[in-house]
């Protein structure tokens, strides 16, 4: 039995050109690198392989980087999600966020409930800049209300690394493993010199108290940590304390660059006599 080839136009025959490619039947089905990058009907397989995470992960932090580029001073502010308002702890990161913007300084929080949605609240109330960086959670909880600035985010990481970057400072209210897991990330950035003149600010000695104690008196006397390290936070009950605190390095850091600028050649003299190279080197 002898079998006809079948016309080349034959339309019945799947086929596409790709380029310098011709392809028929099987090999004109697969789609192609636009239908996988522009098909929005579903996820498709290639969306979850690493090479594209790498793009979107990429397009985290641009996206990060532009939106806060020009937001000035700010201060991270950290907390419980479940902090219910009229409590105590709600009512005191509204005013920590009040009296920042009273500053002339930015509140960034997680953009979502509780101390978060407090922080922004008083930031809003205080006529300041009210920051919001979101994270995708299996269970959407969206911006709080009072977020004006929002950027959402799908990986923890690049979250991270927008409060540190943007901020001068953190404080940190009673919370979770979300409020600890970003408390010690900042000590860490400090401890390790990955960031300088970075306040920690603590509020609420009762509840604070204990970790403080443990750090002092398991983590210092086994050796885990430096007696320097429990300098890393500072600890407090009052909104206007954890201002003034929070703001002090951020004031100290400030002086010191307009003395760097505008300080006496004394001054200055003096400055490059005690980190002189040289002399560092014979230390
Ligand atoms: C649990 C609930 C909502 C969760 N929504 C969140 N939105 C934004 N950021 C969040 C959320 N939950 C945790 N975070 C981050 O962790 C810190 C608070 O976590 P904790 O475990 O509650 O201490 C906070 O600073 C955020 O950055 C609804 O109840």
């Amino acid at each position: 039995m002898t079998t006809e080839s079948p016309r080349r136009d034959d339309r019945s025959i799947p086929s596409r050109r790709k380029g310098p490619l011709e392809l028929r039947r099987r090999q004109a089905l697969q789609g192609t690198s636009d239908q996988h990058l522009l098909d929005t009907h579903g996820a498709g397989r290639f969306v979850h392989t690493d090479p594209w995470r790498v793009m979107r992960i990429q397009s985290e932090f641009v996206e990060g980087f532009g939106a806060l580029a020009e937001l000035g001073p700010a201060i991270s502010i950290f907390g419980s999600a479940r902090t219910v308002p009229g409590s105590g702890y709600y009512e005191t990161a509204v005013e920590i966020g009040r009296l920042l913007a009273r500053e002339g300084v930015a509140v960034i929080t997680g953009g979502g409930p509780g101390s978060m949605e407090a922080a922004n609240r008083g930031a809003v109330d205080g006529s300041g800049t009210s920051v919001g960086l979101g994270i995708e959670l299996p269970f959407e909880t969206g911006f709080n209300p009072w977020v004006d600035l929002g950027v959402n985010f799908r990986y923890f990481f690049a979250r991270k690394t927008m409060f540190v970057k943007y901020a001068h400072g953190f404080v940190v209210l009673p919370g979770g493993l979300g409020t600890l897991d970003e408390l010690f990330e900042a000590m860490v950035l400090v401890q390790t010199g990955k960031v300088t003149s970075f306040p920690i600010v603590l509020v609420g000695t009762r509840f604070w108290g204990p970790m403080v104690h443990w750090l002092r008196n398991t983590l210092l006397t086994e050796g885990m940590i430096s007696p320097e390290d429990m300098d890393l936070i500072q600890i407090t009950d009052t909104a206007e304390d954890a201002v003034e605190l929070v703001l002090a390095g951020f004031r100290r850091d400030m002086q010191e660059r307009r003395g760097g600028m505008f300080g006496s050649a004394e001054e200055e003299e003096e400055e490059e006599e005690v980190w002189s190279p040289d002399k560092a080197d014979g230390e």
